[in-house]
């Protein structure tokens, strides 16, 4: 089960103020269930900037992504492909969490 969650520098704002509200990751961060509370950090420095909790936890695709998903990142379908490429190169199966803001 995970108990801490990192994200980049760059995701902290957009998360704050509740622009960012899933992340996709790769099966071995997605072992978080619904209600889950999970202190967050940056992965450069391991600052922590808040306290999420976990609203949903399903599995999604590359191909399955949709304009949603990317509204959901604060970006578009095209930028976030890039992002997730860069990320997590040649992964097709990714888990999707989407979460709220607690504790800032
Ligand atoms: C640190 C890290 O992997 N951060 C990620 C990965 C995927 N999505 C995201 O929002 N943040």
């Amino acid at each position: 089960m995970l108990t801490e969650i990192t994200f980049f520098e760059r995701f902290e704002h957009d998360i704050l103020m509740g622009k960012k509200t899933i992340t996709l990751r790769n099966e071995a961060e997605s072992h978080v269930i619904p209600g889950q509370i999970l202190p967050v950090s940056t992965f450069e420095t391991h600052r922590w900037f808040c306290d999420i909790q976990v609203l949903e936890v399903a599995p999604i695709t590359l191909s399955e992504l949709t304009t949603l998903h990317a509204q959901q990142e604060n970006m578009t379908l095209a930028e976030l492909r890039l992002v997730i490429a860069e990320i997590y190169p040649d992964l097709e199966q990714l888990y999707m969490i989407r979460f709220k803001v607690l504790t800032k």
